[in-house]
């Protein structure tokens, strides 16, 4: 997990960025280097602003290499990760940075932090000073001069002046001085005080002694290139001071001094303070929890590594309510350098934490501690860690991620004494953790469990034919598939259905005669493969009656000829290659009226002649009748085919029966795919034997 998406009081998080017009490219060599300098580098040229010359030859000459601080001004991003605000705020970190190395080096204790009405920032320390005496291999060059326009001088690749710092590339206050139009350094030391100012990267006058002096110290006053970040780019105070203040943070031995111009406060930043924490990130994990319940009190503390270089500070609690607008949040940092995209440190951290709490289970006979991992363990935890070590490996010079494998080793090694002590020195507390990131793990084999299951629906749905209609209820329980002969009928049939429990599928035009089919010819059937995708199911030696996605099949089909036949040939293919669905009568035929007879107000529909016959005798006798015949389902209104065939409290369903020996089913099949179409439409349409009139509920 990574800080930048959780917000914090106290660090450097992005901020909605304003739509600030960016200032126009400059003009190619629009600042000249000033006469007064000694020897001016070459003016910093925006080449990518040149005219295209299409079909230009790209030979040797075509390959430049960019001197000084030239590749910085062109290529900022590489260095401060853009131009945008966030990338602005960077040049404060750098800046910032520097002066914290020394105070973590111990030679500083106090740093001043100013922005004035102009927008000019300064920071100061009282630390030992940038070296000003000449530089060995750069003749005529003090040391600070080559600090400030050469990429890649510094005094941190030894570790010989710095044990563990933040600056490690020497690139750092150069690129800030690249991208100011004014930055001005001030050093006392050696019993002077001294001063050199450049723009753009470019030295305004050689470096000079103004005045003796006993204070020591660097002062860095600063302001961003609008050239750069656009005009009207502006340091926000908050922002500021938000930074200002996670360096005090996470260093008890310094004290940060804050002030701002009021004018150039919007919001609640004060425009003066003293930040100075002794209680490190214990304090600043409490400012942040603040009033939230937690589930135990923070675990924090430090350890120094013995006999050489490193050290770890950490913060964390856990809140089951999440803390504000995110669950939970990690927040680290290397050498002071704040590491929004974690990296190895927070690894080592959430490795840490696991198998403590892990042990801890084993050692209480919790078994259900072993099916938790970091995400459950870190899932609602607000974390603070802070690792000091010597050479660290960041990602950019931005260093929002830190790559050093000692970044994770460390941090393991040296909180695992501590993580077991705090358990072990207070079960109570320790039990009530290891419940809470328990419960995680649960929920999350919980939600993934739910998960398959709807994975399992989902690819289900989607290998369902096309043509179906498929009722809304999940499982079998209640449900009928109504297989309707036509387009036309499964359009009505659509319409009159409970969406709840009844699914449709329409078949087109006649199935394959399966009595004579091979099974080769079976399964290329479009209509018989749509048929039993839709019922979910298998069809020949593997069927597996579990996975019948309905309660009950219903064909429904013209009480003509051909419906006839297209049921028998229905009926065949369930009793071929799926036998065990008519065997736990599972089949069905509906039985759609054929005529309906009405007298004035009195209306009824009779399935056959017999029925018709019967009700012209009873209800409807010596009145003057109406009798219509429906030539096919398609041309009953929905409401008629729902009232009469589908509502299962008002039709009549027939139930596809087994024949009770095998002789008699060959014998029905071959009556029923035999040559006599009006032999089989007759077999039907008595209903004898092999489909059943069945009341239905
Ligand atoms: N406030 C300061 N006090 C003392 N020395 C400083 C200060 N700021 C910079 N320096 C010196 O200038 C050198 C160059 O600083 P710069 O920020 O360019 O690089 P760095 O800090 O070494 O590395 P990084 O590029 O990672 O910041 C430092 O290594 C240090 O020797
Ligand atoms: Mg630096
Ligand atoms: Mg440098």
């Amino acid at each position: 997990m990574s800080a930048s998406n959780a917000p914090s009081l106290f660090d450097d998080v992005p901020e909605p960025k304003p739509e600030e017009p960016k200032a126009a490219p400059a003009p190619v060599a629009a600042q000249p280097a000033p006469a007064a300098a000694p020897t001016p580098p070459p003016a910093p040229k925006l080449t990518g602003s040149e005219p295209f010359v299409p079909g230009a030859g790209y030979s040797a000459s075509s390959i430049e290499v960019l001197e000084g601080l030239e590749p910085v001004r062109k290529r900022p991003g590489m260095y401060i990760g853009g131009t945008d605000e966030r990338a602005l705020h960077h040049l404060f970190a750098e800046v910032l940075d520097n002066a914290m190395d020394e105070a973590v080096a111990k030679h500083a204790k106090l740093i001043t932090v100013d922005l004035d009405a102009d927008g000019v920032l300064s920071v100061r320390d009282d630390g030992r000073g940038i070296p000003v005496d000449p530089h060995p291999k750069h003749p005529g060059k003090s040391a600070l001069e080559v600090v400030m326009t050469v990429l890649h001088s510094g005094g941190k690749f030894s570790g010989k002046a710095y044990e563990t710092s933040g600056g490690l590339h020497g690139v750092g206050v150069s690129v800030v001085n690249a991208l100011s139009d004014l930055l001005d350094v001030t050093v006392w030391r050696d019993g002077f005080e001294w001063k050199q100012s450049f723009s753009r990267g470019i030295p305004q006058g050689p470096i000079q002694q103004i005045q003796p002096s006993k204070k020591r110290g660097t002062l860095i006053r600063f302001h961003p290139d609008a050239e750069i970040f656009g005009v009207g780019a502006a340091f926000k105070p908050a922002r500021l001071f938000r930074m200002a203040r996670s360096k005090a943070y996470l260093f008890r031995g310094v004290e940060i001094k804050w002030t701002c111009a009021p004018e150039r406060i919007t919001d609640a930043t004060p425009a003066s303070a003293i930040l100075h924490f002794p209680g490190g990130l214990a304090d600043a994990l409490a400012e942040r929890v603040g009033e939230l319940e937690t589930v135990t009190p923070a675990f924090a503390g430090r350890v120094e590594r013995k006999g050489e270089a490193g050290a770890v500070e950490w913060a964390v609690t856990w809140s089951p309510i999440g803390f504000g607008e995110s669950d939970g949040f990690v927040q680290s940092y290397c050498n002071t350098v704040s590491t929004p995209d974690g990296g190895t440190h927070e690894a080592g951290f959430r490795a840490a934490l696991v198998k403590g709490l892990k042990a801890y289970g084993e050692l209480t006979n919790e078994k259900r501690a072993g099916q938790i991992t970091a995400e459950d363990v870190i899932a609602n935890a607000g974390a603070l860690i802070s690792v000091f070590i010597r050479n660290p490996e960041f990602q950019g010079q931005t260093k929002d991620r830190l790559s050093s494998p000692e970044g994770a080793r460390l941090v393991e090694q040296l909180l695992r004494d501590p993580i077991d002590h705090w358990l072990t020195e207070s079960p109570k507390q320790a039990n009530t953790l290891l419940g809470f990131v328990i419960d995680r793990a649960e929920d999350r084999l919980r939600r993934r469990k739910d998960k398959d299951v709807q994975r399992a629906a989902a690819t289900r749905k989607l290998r369902l034919p096309g043509k179906l209609s498929d009722c809304s209820r999940q499982s079998a329980n209640g449900t009928e598939l109504f297989i309707v002969e036509g387009d036309s009928a499964g359009g009505s049939a659509k319409q009159a259905r409970d969406r709840q429990t009844q699914a449709i599928l329409p078949l087109r035009g006649k199935i394959l005669n399966v009595a004579s089919a091979t099974a080769d010819k079976l399964r290329a059937n479009v209509e018989l493969s749509d048929l039993t995708l839709a019922l979910g199911v298998t069809p020949g030696p593997r069927f597996d009656i579990e996975t019948l996605r309905y309660e009950r099949i219903v064909i429904m089909t013209d009480a003509d000829v051909d419906g006839a036949h297209i049921a028998a040939l229905l009926i065949t293919f369930f009793y071929r290659s799926m036998p065990e669905v008519i065997r736990q009568g599972r089949l069905f035929m509906a039985l759609p009226p054929l005529y309906r007879i009405s007298a004035g107000p009195l209306s009824e529909y009779a399935r056959d002649e017999a029925h018709r016959d019967e009700l012209m005798a009873t209800v409807f006798k010596g009145k003057k009748t109406e009798i219509g015949r429906f030539k096919g389902l398609g041309e009953m209104m929905a409401s008629q085919l729902k009232e009469t065939t589908m509502d299962p409290k008002k039709r009549t369903l027939a139930r596809v029966t087994v024949p009770d020996s095998e002789d008699d089913i060959e014998d029905l099949v071959e009556r029923l795919m035999g040559k006599k179409a009006d032999a089989r439409f007759r077999f039907i349409q008595d209903n004898a034997q092999f489909a059943q009139a069945d009341l239905d509920v």
